[in-house]
């Protein structure tokens, strides 16, 4: 893929804090006009690798190239091609729908008509309209998620960097906020979203998987699932507590997590039958092999450290 073709490029992006490596050495190929996601637990260099990746924040080492220019260096320049919602409402509540709207457009040297015209389409396009006059603090947090979206899209980045933005709002909400990012995506805007949400990952054309600071998978999640170091089988009958307790115990099983009346079990793909070798470990109990889900990509990527 050629440089014009990447929205994102960095080899070997650090940051340290003191002794402590936010981010580790991650190589990064983003193509442009896609959603690509960060997952990852809490802490694991998500936001510090969004600032990174915006200008906001230098670097210890590495190569970043944003949208074909490198950073640090060329912040002013990608000011106005790039859009960053953060993790918090970073609007003003004590100021109204509109006013927080002109706020946003002055800051990108929209004033006028253009900007009143500008806005009365982002007030459509985000179901905004009836608000205007609505002081931003007192809005619901699917309303204030979707004005947030309207003030990092005001000026038409090519690029939107999109902080954990789901996690103050419902189901219904995400699902809706997940069909503005695709109607982004077709008109051309390359995303990138993190996340700590398996169901949003997985909407997503390519992801990173990371965990403290480092990079531990890369991929669709399609090519993630059937590329996992696993097998994937369920155990359904009676005490399923103690059986994961003994499974736990097998250095062969990375991880036993019991979801409704089954226990899911990822066994190491090294084991070549995983049926034939858990059968006399489960007595009488039924055993079935099933599809890989990016939740068990997750935990085999982590060594099963975390399970979501
Ligand atoms: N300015 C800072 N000074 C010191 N440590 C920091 C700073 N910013 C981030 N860190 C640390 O770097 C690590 C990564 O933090 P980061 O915020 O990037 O994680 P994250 O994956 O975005 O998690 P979260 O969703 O909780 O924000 C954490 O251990 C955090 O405490």
């Amino acid at each position: 893929m050629t440089q014009h073709e990447l929205a994102i490029e960095t080899q070997g992006m650090t940051r340290t804090f003191g002794s402590l490596k936010a981010v580790n050495e991650v190589d990064l190929a983003i193509p442009r006009g896609t959603i690509y996601g960060f997952l990852g637990p809490n802490g694991c260099g998500k936001s510090t690798s969004i600032r990174m990746l915006t200008g906001l924040l230098r670097p210890s080492h590495g190569d970043i190239k944003v949208l074909g220019k490198t950073l640090p260096g060329a912040e002013e320049a990608l000011r106005l091609r790039i859009g960053y919602m953060t993790q918090k409402f970073s609007l003003y509540d004590n100021l109204s729908v509109v006013e927080n709207l002109i706020f946003v457009a002055n800051i990108y040297g929209l004033a006028g008509k253009k900007a009143k015209a500008r806005i009365q389409e982002l007030l459509k396009l985000y179901d905004l309209e009836g608000q205007e006059t609505q002081m931003a603090g007192s809005m619901s947090g699917g309303q204030k998620q979707r004005l947030a979206l309207a003030a990092a899209t005001l000026h038409k980045p090519e690029l939107l960097f999109l902080d954990e933005p789901t996690s103050a709002v419902d189901p219904e909400n995400r699902r809706e906020f997940w069909e503005r990012l695709f109607d982004l995506c077709s008109v051309g805007t390359t995303i990138l979203v993190s996340t700590h949400y398996m169901d949003e990952a997985e909407r997503c054309h390519g992801l990173a998987i990371l965990e403290q600071g480092e990079k531990r998978a890369d991929g669709s999640p399609q090519d993630l699932m059937q590329q996992m170091d696993a097998r994937v089988v369920e155990v359904a009958g009676e005490g399923l507590r103690a059986l994961k307790q003994q499974l736990t115990t097998e250095p062969n099983v990375l991880s036993a997590a019991q979801i409704g009346s089954r226990l899911r079990v990822l066994v190491k793909k090294q084991i070549k039958e995983p049926l034939t070798w858990l059968t006399p470990k489960v007595g009488q109990r039924i055993l079935t092999e099933v599809r890989p889900s990016l939740e068990d990509v997750f935990v085999t990527c982590t060594g099963g450290r975390h399970v979501a």
